[in-house]
């Protein structure tokens, strides 16, 4: 009953898949299911025909059963009802297969994709995307390369996400013994090592080799040091002495320096802002969670601060003074003319909220107040980025390339006054009006001018 019945829903599928919208119609409407389970899988299948034929299709390269189902479905247009009906009811195995394996396919896409997303910390590396995507608007000149900065995004994902899967194939028995980490991929036993370790491999090397085709060996660079440091030092560091949280911190103020590095292939002293303000950020960030969640560290094997000063009173002394470590960095942005002045001011009163968190917590160590300071250093890190793309000044040094009146601007006069009147001044008056907004490099364009018919050199800083 059941096979006559599945090739019905089959034949509404198909049907509604528009390939009999001139055939006879077939009423199944008076066809029962002898098992609720089998006639809500067979109807899922029924409404959706067009998926069903994509899956026959993928099914016909193993399956001799599907040229019969193409031949039941063609002689549609030519039988009875009950003549149709009963030829494909010989394809229902074909179809009960085909819904299982498209079951089957959708589940494992489903495990293996959320087993990804916990292995990466996807939303910890959204958050470094975050910061290394603002390196490299703070590094860019006054026009923005969109293109760039979603390669260079997908790159820092790519590579804190295998970081972050080295990171738990590392820490599996420690992971297991705490509470809050034990419901992980790994430990949890949803997903085997030599899978994680074959998954991150994949990532860290293609984000790798992303950032070195579309930005610059830098920023890969800077990227795969970064890896290196945070799984092969940083992880099996905090087992070992509680300095590991400082290594955490370097680690956490790298992707800036990428994102910088990859919009202007350079690191000039002012693109140390958000990066010293990453690293002072994450001392009293990390503190408090050490302190709110020192027992579980403690089972886990982990060596944090907070561990071996049982009143918490280093532990709040010390985030108090990465606190204070924050104040002079909105002054010294306006100064080294990365913001505007209004940054200054904006800066400097949230670094004031984020250090009376830190001092309540000084003077008195609970829970509540630990929790307070955790709370704001999650709001201050939003607030001081946003505020740093809000008030910037374009990037000088990215635009020097154009305005500096050396190299090209020589090269391009001179080529004006060659030309004269000529037609081609257009086209290189046009090149130099391009070259405002892209800030390519000075060769590529001197090279054009006198030799169009030479390939255009790689650009060689004038500096090295
Ligand atoms: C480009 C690139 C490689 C970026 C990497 C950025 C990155 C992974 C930053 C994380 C910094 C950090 C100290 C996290 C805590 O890890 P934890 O091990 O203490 O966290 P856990 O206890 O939750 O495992």
């Amino acid at each position: 009953m059941w096979r006559v019945t599945a090739a019905a829903a089959a034949t509404r599928g198909l049907v509604s898949a528009g390939r009999a919208s001139t055939k006879p119609t077939l009423d199944f409407s008076s066809v029962s299911f002898s098992s609720p389970r089998i006639s809500s899988s067979v109807d899922g299948l029924a409404g959706s025909g067009a998926a069903l034929l994509f899956a026959l299709r993928l099914h016909s390269a193993v399956d001799p059963l599907t040229p019969r189902l193409e031949r039941a479905s063609a002689a549609f247009s030519t039988s009875s009802p009950a003549e149709a009906a009963a030829m494909l009811g010989s394809l229902a195995p074909a179809s009960s297969f085909v819904s299982q394996m498209s079951r089957n396919v959708s589940e494992a896409i489903r495990h293996y994709g959320r087993c990804y997303w916990e292995l990466s910390k996807a939303r910890l590396s959204m958050l470094v995307v975050a910061t290394s995507g603002t390196g490299f608007v703070l590094g860019s000149g006054s026009a923005i390369d969109i293109a760039g900065l979603s390669c260079t995004c997908a790159g820092t994902m790519m590579v804190a996400a295998s970081a972050n899967s080295l990171n738990q194939v590392f820490e599996i028995q420690n992971d297991a013994k705490m509470k809050r980490t034990r419901q992980r991929p790994l430990p949890s036993g949803r997903l085997s090592v030599p899978h994680a370790a074959i998954w991150a491999s994949t990532v860290g090397i293609a984000g790798t080799t992303l950032l070195a085709w579309k930005a610059n060996y830098l920023a890969a660079g800077l990227a795969a040091s970064n890896l290196v440091l945070y799984a092969f030092v940083y992880t099996p560091l905090k087992q070992i002495h509680p300095v590991n949280t400082w290594v955490g911190a370097v680690v956490g103020a790298i992707p800036p320096l990428l994102g910088w590095a990859a919009s202007s292939g350079e690191l000039p002293l002012k693109s140390v802002i958000l990066p010293a303000a990453l690293y002072f950020w994450q001392i009293p960030h990390f503190m408090a969670l050490a302190y709110l969640c020192r027992n579980d560290y403690i089972a886990g094997g982990f060596r944090m601060f907070s561990l071996a000063d049982a009143s918490g009173q280093r532990t709040a002394l010390v985030s108090l003074r990465n606190c204070l470590y924050l104040l002079p960095l909105g002054l010294l942005a306006y100064n080294w003319g990365l913001t505007s002045k209004w940054f200054a001011l904006e800066s400097s009163l949230l670094t004031i909220f984020s250090s009376i968190s830190a001092l309540l917590f000084v003077r008195e160590r609970t829970s509540k107040n630990a929790r307070r300071m955790f709370y704001g250093s999650l709001l201050y890190l939003p607030v001081f980025m946003s505020g740093l793309l809000l008030h910037r000044q374009p990037n000088e040094q990215h635009e020097h390339v154009i305005s500096e009146p050396t190299t090209m601007n020589v090269l391009l006069s001179e080529v004006e006054v060659h030309e004269g009147n000529s037609s081609s001044t257009g086209q290189y008056k046009q090149r130099k009006d391009l070259t405002c907004t892209q800030a390519r490099p000075p060769i590529a364009y001197a090279s054009v001018a006198p030799f169009p018919f030479l390939p255009v050199p790689l650009y060689v800083s004038p500096d090295s």
